[in-house]
């Protein structure tokens, strides 16, 4: 998977199928978009190309008070290349990108930088200054541009509408399991482990379980020959700092002590 930073970075993508969004979690109702881009990339001799945004769109237009996000950025990437992805774009969203209209930023970025052949959006996708290009106005820009639209129904788990935010609540308040269902795959958070078994450099933006033990697995990010795949254990979330969260002060991974991953990436998969 090529990972661009910014469009101005791109390198040329063979007749791209794209597709735009924070993806924050990349749930099964990402997932499913994800899926029939590859699909659709695949028909059309093409590549599949996910645009994102960073920092998340709430951060910078001053409604993320309290917002924690589902993955990293790091571990975004690593789903988004699990879902077999080509290409990502990470633009960097900031407050001027963000009062480009949709008929500008499809024009100037999606048309005449990437020369897209398909746009592929889930059901209720807005996009644009003050979120304007909504499904409707997508369909008259494709007409316009001449770019082929793909719209996506709504992914339903257990009848409920699968969303970032439900599946920050569930997360929110210890339903790991529900979450995890949400997802397609165990919740986890990545840090460095400490010789005394604490997981250090957390991201502080990073939605954490509420305090207490759960058990996890705990894989090391960039594995070495001999590594077991995973080793079990216990992490200890504990109570947050009143005022702001320090990288590393916010979780403690107990019983690995002697574990062989000292000082090196790790991520934990709650169960
Ligand atoms: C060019 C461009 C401009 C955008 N401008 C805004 C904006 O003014 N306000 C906004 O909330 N989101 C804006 N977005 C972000 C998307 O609409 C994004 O999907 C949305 O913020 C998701 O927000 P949510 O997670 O709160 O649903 C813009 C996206 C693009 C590509
Ligand atoms: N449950 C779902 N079913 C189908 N598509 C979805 C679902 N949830 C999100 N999407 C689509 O995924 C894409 C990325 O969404 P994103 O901007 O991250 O917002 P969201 O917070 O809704 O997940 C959008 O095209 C959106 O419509």
């Amino acid at each position: 998977m090529r990972v661009f930073n910014g469009f101005e970075h791109t390198a040329y993508i063979p007749r791209p199928v794209v597709t735009i969004g924070s993806y924050d979690g990349v749930h099964r109702g990402h997932r499913e978009i994800l899926s029939h881009l590859e699909a659709l990339a695949r028909a059309r001799k093409g590549e599949s190309v996910v645009v994102t945004f960073h920092p998340h769109p709430r951060l910078v237009l001053g409604r993320g008070e309290g917002l924690r996000l589902l993955t990293t950025l790091p571990e975004k990437l690593e789903l988004l290349e699990q879902a077999g992805i080509d290409n990502v774009i990470v633009a960097p969203f900031t407050e001027s990108f963000s009062r480009l209209g949709a008929e500008e930023f499809i024009r100037d970025y999606l048309v005449e930088t990437l020369h897209l052949d398909t746009l592929a959006v889930g059901y209720n996708h807005h996009l644009g200054h003050n979120q304007q290009g909504d499904p409707g106005s997508l369909e008259r820009l494709a007409h316009k541009f001449g770019f082929r639209l793909e719209k996506m129904p709504q992914q339903r788990v257990d009848d409920r509408k699968v969303s970032s935010t439900v599946i920050r609540e569930l997360v929110s308040a210890g339903r790991l399991e529900e979450a995890a269902r949400y997802l397609g795959s165990p919740y986890r958070i990545s840090g460095t482990l400490s010789p005394q078994g604490a997981l250090e450099g957390v991201e502080p933006l990073k939605l954490l379980p509420p305090p207490g033990e759960y058990q996890v697995s705990l894989r090391r990010v960039l594995p070495e020959p001999g590594d077991f795949a995973s080793i079990p254990a216990i992490i200890e979330i504990r109570e947050k700092p009143p005022v702001t969260i320090q990288p590393g002060q916010d979780c403690l991974c107990k019983a690995l002590s002697g574990a062989p991953w000292q000082h090196a990436e790790v991520r934990a998969e709650f169960q």
